[in-house]
């Protein structure tokens, strides 16, 4: 498909660089300062002890890396005057949404579908966060969310065009009519009071007061329906067991869990957001975010390190006060802010140290959820019909297996939209399902190498079946990804992408923030609230930036509010 006849926008001189500053930068957040704090002083006197008495830097945040969460964080601290460090294991930035380079090839790390990208509404939380600090990035409008194929040869493309998409849904089931539009009606009910508001740290009360006062409706909505879950909404409206196992794939392909279990204001986020602002790619691949991200930092005169394992998070009488990395340096700030999850941060950074009741909490109501198996490839053009979608979604015979190891197969074939992400003549195709670690432990090295290529070849084949006959033999370039691979790479415990409900969770209630029992520490990312996704990380590094900015003294704060709020949301969180 010619990129070209489709977006002639996107073919302008690819020479230059794909990335280009705004010539001012439009940021949302004020950068005033409303005082200092007392922990100052004892940083400074610590930093310059560490350093033998000589002149060293005292950052008012270090983030532990640089995934879209703590990239987020860290800009939206840095636009506000704040001297940040981010600290980052890994050569580049981004995380899982990095990307890598082999034989011609751009590979994304994880998944392609960028929610949150567009240029209206409140919600698009990218295109926000690279505003803030000078960036914009040209992005190719995906006219097709995801394409389903599912039991019984239903099969729903997911325009980008709501109409069209209700359209074709209500075309396989006319009986539901009314059902369908009642449920995505209420999903857009929640759309629009989440788009009408602000959006910053839901812990700092004079934020959220003022929203309350501004947009009374609108917060009450949310605040009705932040403990329910899109399942038990979608069975107030349809009865047809096919549609509602439909539903449950609408949710699964972005929280790995069934309906029953997505909390529904994530799910109304998600299925009206790729109508609204539509699902937008960012020319040169999902990796330019986080590089123009970490760009963008630094202009703010912020600082990035790579290749910095941090392997232990400093207290200080129970104030988290800096970090230590694996080859001994030391730094220290007057805030941490843990971009790694919250099982690695509690369970390796602060090893030997008791965990907080809060977190025990946590680790009861949710559980790691699964990994997967990616395998990148190239493949010849040809193999691909013409049309054919950018992202689909395979679960072939029984719904039963949606939620199955290897179950139901996701892939994304970005070089639809932008062709130069692959040489010439070539498609990208990366391919991903779900897979836990347990499955990759206590092999040989030559039993895990021949375990990658046979369930690599499983999968392949069933999408040769289904979609693209030849498949196999059109292969030019391919790697095998595991759990395994996403531990060691991401850093993350067991490979997980984030937290999944124990049971039936209580929507979002029990998601912890940004604050933690630790003075001092702050987590971001997919284990803080909403949960996994870029678009979710970065609300969770906005809302996060906003309260370390309240505590620092970058914006206003009132301690009696602070302890009212912090007190009754963890209340809330014990009745999830
Ligand atoms: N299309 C999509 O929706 C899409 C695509 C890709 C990723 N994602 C989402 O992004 C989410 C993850 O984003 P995130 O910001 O929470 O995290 P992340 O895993 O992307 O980034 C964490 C970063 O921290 C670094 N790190 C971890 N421990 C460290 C340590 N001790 N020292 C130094 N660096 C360390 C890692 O190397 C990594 O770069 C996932 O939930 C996934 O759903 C979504
Ligand atoms: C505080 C209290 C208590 C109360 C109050 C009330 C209120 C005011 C509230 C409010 C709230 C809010 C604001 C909220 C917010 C939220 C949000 C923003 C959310 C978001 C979310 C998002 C998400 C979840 C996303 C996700 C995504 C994802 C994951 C994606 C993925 C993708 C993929 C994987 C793709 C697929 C592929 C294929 C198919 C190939």
């Amino acid at each position: 498909m010619n990129l070209c006849l489709r977006n002639p926008v996107t073919c302008a001189d690819r020479s230059s660089s794909l990335f280009s500053a705004l010539k001012t930068s439009n940021n949302k957040l004020g950068t005033s300062k409303f005082g200092s704090v007392s922990s100052t002083a004892v940083v400074e006197e610590r930093t310059k002890r560490e350093s033998g008495g000589g002149e060293s830097k005292v950052y008012d945040a270090i983030v532990i890396g640089s995934g879209i969460g703590g990239l987020v964080a860290a800009t939206q601290l840095a636009v506000k005057e704040a001297k940040v460090l981010v600290l980052e294991k890994y050569l580049i930035p981004g995380g899982s949404s990095g990307y890598y380079e082999r034989d011609g090839y751009t590979f994304d790390v994880g998944s392609s579908v960028m929610f949150g990208f567009s240029d209206k509404g409140n919600l698009n939380l990218i295109t926000q966060a690279l505003k803030a600090v000078g960036r914009e990035m040209e992005v190719i409008p995906d006219p097709t969310t995801v394409h389903f194929h599912l039991p019984s040869d239903l099969s729903v493309q997911v325009h980008r065009e709501y109409d069209e998409f209700v359209n074709e849904l209500i075309s396989k089931f006319p009986h539901e009519k009314e059902g369908i539009l009642g449920f995505y009606g209420v999903c857009w009910k929640i759309f629009n009071s989440l788009n009408s508001l602000e959006l910053k740290s839901l812990e700092e009360p004079i934020y959220l007061f003022g929203q309350f006062f501004q947009k009374p409706l609108e917060c009450l909505t949310l605040a009705y329906y932040l403990p329910q879950n899109a399942g038990d909404i979608a069975r107030k409206y349809i009865k047809d067991p096919q549609l509602l196992s439909f539903i449950d794939a609408e949710c699964f392909i972005v929280s790995t869990v069934n309906a029953l279990q997505t909390p529904m204001i994530n799910a109304s986020m998600v299925l009206c957001d790729r109508h609204y602002g539509g699902i937008n790619y960012p020319v040169g691949g999902v990796g330019g975010i986080a590089k123009s991200l970490a760009d963008g930092l630094v202009d703010q005169g912020s600082e990035i390190l790579y290749k910095a394992n941090v392997k232990s998070i400093i207290l200080d009488d129970g104030k988290a006060v800096g970090v230590r990395l694996a080859d001994g340096r030391e730094f220290f700030a007057k805030t941490i802010i843990s971009n790694a999850t919250r099982w690695d941060t509690f369970g390796k950074l602060l090893k030997g140290e008791k965990l907080p009741k809060e977190e025990e909490n946590f680790q009861k109501v949710y559980v790691k959820a699964p990994s997967f198996l990616s395998i990148h490839m190239g493949v010849k053009a040809e193999v691909l019909p013409p049309d054919t979608d950018c992202h689909h979604f395979v679960l072939e015979d029984d719904w039963k297996n949606l939620e199955e190891p290897y179950g139901s197969i996701f892939l994304s074939i970005p070089t639809i939209l932008d062709p130069y992400l692959a040489p010439d003549g070539r498609h990208i195709l990366h391919i991903f399902t779900t897979s836990s670690i347990e499955d990759w432990e206590g092999l040989t090295p030559k039993e895990y190498e021949a375990k990658k290529e046979e369930v690599a070849a499983g999968i392949i084949q069933r999408l040769e079946k289904k979609l693209f006959p030849g498949l196999s033999s059109s292969i030019t370039f391919k790697e095998v990804g595991t759990p395994r691979t996403h531990r060691r790479y991401l850093a993350r415990d067991k490979g997980t992408y984030g937290p999944m409900p124990r049971g039936t969770p209580k929507g979002l209630l029990g998601m912890p923030f940004n604050t933690t029992a630790i003075d001092g520490l702050y987590c971001v990312g997919d284990s803080c609230f909403p949960g996994q996704g870029v678009i979710a990380v970065a609300f969770s590094g906005v809302m996060c930036a906003h309260r370390v900015a309240a505590d620092i003294g970058l914006e206003r704060k009132s301690k009696v509010l602070d302890a009212g709020l912090l007190g009754l949301l963890g209340w809330l969180r014990t009745l999830a």
